[in-house]
């Protein structure tokens, strides 16, 4: 079980990586932001099956968070990450102290490591000013609450595609939306890697694995069940074909989700792969999206299923 090589510099991440390709070993890539639960390890796991060697990032992005958001408080464990990620046979982990170039107000990477209020304005407009955006799928869902999320997100898996330049990269259906704008992104831009998206990972309640679940009280822990416990509900009757109006399905876990306590930033039943919103799932491939609020902790979760 060797611990995987901990890089923090992207010119020797990328020659680590081509170095790797030119012996003809194809390169996994699973990119995180830490503190990682068996949902992590699973894209780790997989990305070991599908390639010849893996490597994760872990880096807190802090264009992906506004500034009422939770990057000053996201979970971290460094040491605890590398000990995972060497027993699923992570071979190298690319843990930038910054990816954005330093501006003159001591964005970057001061912005990085220890700001405590994230957001895309900690960097520097001057210092960096390249954007990625996938317009439409970026629109809706996760956006409605967090209008700046894909941009920052496609930016920095930009980023570290160029700079780990892997054959596959891996994510999880837990973030759909995320997956499917990247998954959309590297198509449009002609990014020679594939998209692999893998099933969401649930603690033995149902809840799905989350770096965030950490910031749960207990109560809030025990009240956020119901959300799972709702989609699955939902996708049995869909499946059955006793409710295949999707807005009743809506209402009944948006109903679910507010009885047990939460609060529903939103609950969407959508096609799964254009992501717009359906009127009836019968014979659609659907996903039924959810966020709510727990405290300030917002989770997400879903189901897609074909009806
Ligand atoms: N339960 C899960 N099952 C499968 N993949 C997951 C799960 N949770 C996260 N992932 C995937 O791991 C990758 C890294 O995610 P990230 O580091 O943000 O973890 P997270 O648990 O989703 O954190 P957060 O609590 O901030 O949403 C993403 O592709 C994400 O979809
Ligand atoms: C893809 C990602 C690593 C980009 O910061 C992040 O959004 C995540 O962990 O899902
Ligand atoms: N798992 C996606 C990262 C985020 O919510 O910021």
């Amino acid at each position: 079980m060797a611990s995987p090589q901990v890089i923090r510099d992207a010119a020797a991440m990328r020659a680590w990586s081509r170095e790797l390709r030119r012996q003809g070993k194809t390169v996994g890539f699973v990119p995180t932001m830490g503190y990682l639960h068996e949902g992590h390890i699973s894209l780790v796991k997989a990305a070991g099956e599908q390639c010849d060697v893996v490597a994760a990032s872990i880096y807190v992005n802090p264009t992906q968070f506004s500034a009422n958001e939770d990057f000053g408080v996201y979970p971290r464990s460094e040491a605890e990450d590398l000990r995972k990620l060497a027993e699923a046979g992570c071979a190298a982990v690319f843990m930038p102290a910054a990816l954005y170039h330093p501006g003159s107000n001591g964005s970057g990477s001061a912005a990085n490591a220890a700001m405590v209020v994230g957001a895309s304005d900690a960097v520097d407009p001057e210092a960096h000013e390249t954007w990625v955006s996938v317009e439409r799928l970026s629109q809706g869902l996760c956006a409605k609450t967090r209008p700046h999320f894909f941009r920052g997100v496609c930016t920095v898996v930009t980023k570290l595609f160029h700079i780990v330049e892997p054959d596959a990269a891996f994510f999880g259906k837990k973030d759909y939306q995320q997956w499917r704008v990247i998954q959309r992104m590297v198509r449009d831009l002609d990014m020679a890697i594939d998209v692999v998206g893998m099933p969401i990972c649930r603690e033995a309640d149902g809840l799905a694995m989350s770096s965030r679940n950490a910031l749960l009280t207990p109560e809030d822990r025990q009240r956020c069940i119901c959300i799972s416990q709702a989609l699955a509900a939902a996708c049995e009757a869909a499946v059955a074909g006793t409710t295949s109006a999707a807005a009743e399905l809506q209402r009944q876990v948006a109903d679910a989700i507010a009885a047990g306590g939460g609060r529903v930033d939103y609950v969407e039943v959508v096609d799964a792969r254009t992501l717009r919103p359906v009127e009836d799932v019968k014979g659609c491939e659907a996903l039924i999206a959810v966020a709510a609020f727990y405290g300030k902790v917002r989770l997400i979760d879903n189901v897609d299923f074909t009806a």
